[in-house]
């Protein structure tokens, strides 16, 4: 085994079905007094459930959370937090909700509580990500990590079965990237392939009951595992990709993980076999790249980032952009490679090196 370093700072967990109940005395053990609810407008009425559980140690619901964080959106909300007198901020809901809660903590240091109810993972890492003047910005700082995160897959219940399952597989992609990241380790490795192997199981059976809360426990244990691995890894061609086609075409987040993966792990396949072992085996698969791609289209995901509102003649500028800054990948990024991969993802053809 080669030398490393290991280091991982996280929250603190609750997990398991009703662990929400537990909501108020986290609040108390944080030492706070009173919390700012947020969610998206969609999550409303379950932010003023959580508003009505807190009780007195509830400041408010603030449901305008929407997805990449807008800077007007973040301000507002440090605003009401400020103006209500929060101590302490319940993010509850996907990675939108989450990330409104680490913008808010970025600026004033206010603690969060996260409550995922989605797989994306961003209640276990210290990256966040604000959007200006039409540019996304991501970064990372130990002052967004949330203090608690409370997994409770009762609330993940109602996440459509499309969301799910494209939410799954960009829990799976952090974890995909972690096997191949330049700082990686054997213990986010053990992470990471428990965490594909959780979702790669429970997907399917969510697929077809929605309402199994096994599944649903497990995949959410699953996305708690992938969301330490990108958490405490680089992130490589992969992201850098999505956030591209995320940020500059306003893609809709899961759905272009879930389109792209196939594609980047391919393209990486000949630097990083032993990722794709790991991938293969936790997949129970031969071919990573391929078993994950088929795993999606027997989903019903979609397979073809024409399919989700890609134009075709914004490629040449993804690939233009993937070459610009460069970043440690285990294949090094070459643009015309980079740009038969993005025609392939587009068309929905099979993934190759
Ligand atoms: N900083 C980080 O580490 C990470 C950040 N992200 C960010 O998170 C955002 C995407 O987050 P996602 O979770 O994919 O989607 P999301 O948070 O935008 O949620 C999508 C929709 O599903 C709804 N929803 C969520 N949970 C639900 C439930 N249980 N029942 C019914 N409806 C529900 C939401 O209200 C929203 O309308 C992106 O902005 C992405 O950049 C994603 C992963 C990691
Ligand atoms: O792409 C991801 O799933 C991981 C990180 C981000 O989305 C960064 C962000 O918060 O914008």
């Amino acid at each position: 085994m080669t030398p490393f370093t290991f280091q991982a700072s996280l929250p603190r967990v609750v997990f398991g079905p009703g662990t929400l109940q537990q909501l108020p005395a986290e609040v108390e053990r944080l030492g706070a007094a009173k919390a700012l609810v947020l969610s998206t407008p969609e999550q409303q009425d379950q932010a003023q459930r959580v508003a009505e559980l807190l009780g007195a140690r509830s400041a408010g619901v603030f449901a305008r959370a929407v997805m990449h964080v807008p800077i007007e959106t973040a301000r507002e909300a440090r605003e009401e937090a400020r103006r209500l007198g929060a101590d302490c901020a319940v993010a509850i809901g996907g990675g939108s909700t989450t990330g409104l809660g680490k913008a808010i903590a970025l600026d004033s240091g206010l603690p969060i509580i996260a409550v995922p109810t989605t797989y994306a993972g961003s209640e276990m890492t210290p990256i966040y990500g604000i959007t200006e003047g039409g540019l996304k910005k991501t970064g990372r700082d130990a002052r967004v990590l949330p203090r608690t995160v409370i997994y409770d897959p009762r609330l993940t219940l109602s996440l459509p079965v499309d969301l799910s399952v494209t939410s799954g597989l960009n829990a799976i992609a952090h974890a995909a990237e972690g096997l191949y990241a330049h700082d990686g380790n054997p213990i986010l490795s053990l992470m990471a392939e428990e965490g594909i192997r959780a979702l790669a199981q429970a997907l399917p059976a969510l697929h077809r009951d929605p309402c199994d809360l096994q599944a649903r426990s497990d995949a959410l244990y699953g996305a708690w595992l992938c969301g330490v691995v990108l958490g405490n890894g680089a992130m490589g061609l992969h992201h850098k990709l999505c956030h591209t086609l995320g940020g500059s075409f306003n893609l809709p987040h899961a759905e272009v993980h879930t389109v792209v993966l196939p594609h980047a792990m391919a393209y990486n396949a000949p630097k990083a076999p032993q990722a794709m072992a790991a991938i293969a085996r936790a997949l129970r698969v031969d071919d990573a790249p391929l078993g994950l791609q088929q795993l999606a289209a027997e989903l019903g995901a979609p397979t073809a980032l024409k399919a989700i509102g890609m134009p075709a003649d914004g490629l040449d500028r993804v690939a233009d952009l993937a070459v610009s800054a460069p970043y440690p990948n285990p294949r090094p990024l070459e643009r015309t490679a980079l740009r038969a991969l993005l025609q392939r993802a587009w068309d929905g053809s099979a993934p190759a090196p």
